[in-house]
């Protein structure tokens, strides 16, 4: 039996599946929210619609394989007619943080492509200001402890990403360090002021991307726009 966050969590990807038409190129992102609108997906392929993925992660791509769900990939699209995909926090501007799975830079990729972006979220990740969720930053595994330390200068003690004992290697094979700033006021300047340090790759925050907002809660699903 799915815990009640897992519900809301199952319906707002179920209800992002309803969006899909017959002959989309679909930015599939990451998450356990994007699981449930995935397998809808599974489901509207069986079906007979014409659609082809972009997966966003390694985990998408081996959900696809299981949903039976077609990929295709940069060399063969020049746009994506719409992406759906997960957050860990969304504030009342729609601005974003993501990466809690490790995936922001693939996601970013694949969710600036898209023509359209909606997000798909339990209640619990609504915020007024973004920051209680610690920002994930991807860097370059070379002279980490040198990015971390120029990241605290900006306000913020960074951790390093483990996962199991050993530090946590994205899809990319970089490093994640999780970023505990208490309120970020202005998400636009700290993406910037983080981006211009040598050895980020890229920063958890998503801004002005998302165009709506499936949030999964008591009462079924909240449109956000
Ligand atoms: O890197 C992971 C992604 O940004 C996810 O979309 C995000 O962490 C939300 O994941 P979930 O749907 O599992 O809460």
């Amino acid at each position: 039996m799915l815990k009640e966050i897992d519900t809301y969590k199952k319906i707002s990807g179920e209800r992002a599946a309803e969006f899909i038409e017959d002959g989309m190129i679909i930015g599939l992102g990451s998450g356990s929210t994007v699981y449930w609108m995935m397998k809808r997906l599974g489901d509207l392929v069986a079906k007979g619609f014409k659609i082809q993925g972009v997966p966003s992660s390694n985990r998408t791509e081996r959900w696809a394989e299981e949903f039976g769900i077609p990929l295709t990939d940069f060399g063969s699209v020049q746009s994506i007619d719409l992406a759906i995909d997960g957050a860990d926090e969304i504030d009342n501007r729609l601005n974003l943080i993501k990466g809690g799975g490790g995936s922001l830079v693939r996601e970013k990729i694949v969710d600036a492509l898209a023509d359209k972006l909606i997000i798909i979220a339990d209640e619990s990740k609504m915020v007024t200001t973004l920051g209680n969720f610690p920002l994930p930053v991807e860097v370059v595994p070379f002279g980490w402890e040198v990015t971390a330390r120029n990241i605290t200068q900006l306000g913020c003690t960074p951790t390093i990403r483990q996962k199991n004992g050993e530090i946590f290697v994205s899809d990319n094979g970089n490093y994640i360090l999780d970023c505990q700033f208490s309120d970020i006021s202005n998400p636009k300047q700290l993406h910037s002021s983080l981006k211009s340090l040598v050895g980020v790759v890229e920063t958890g925050l998503f801004i002005d991307m998302a165009e709506l907002v499936i949030v999964g809660c008591n009462e079924g699903v909240s449109i956000v726009k």
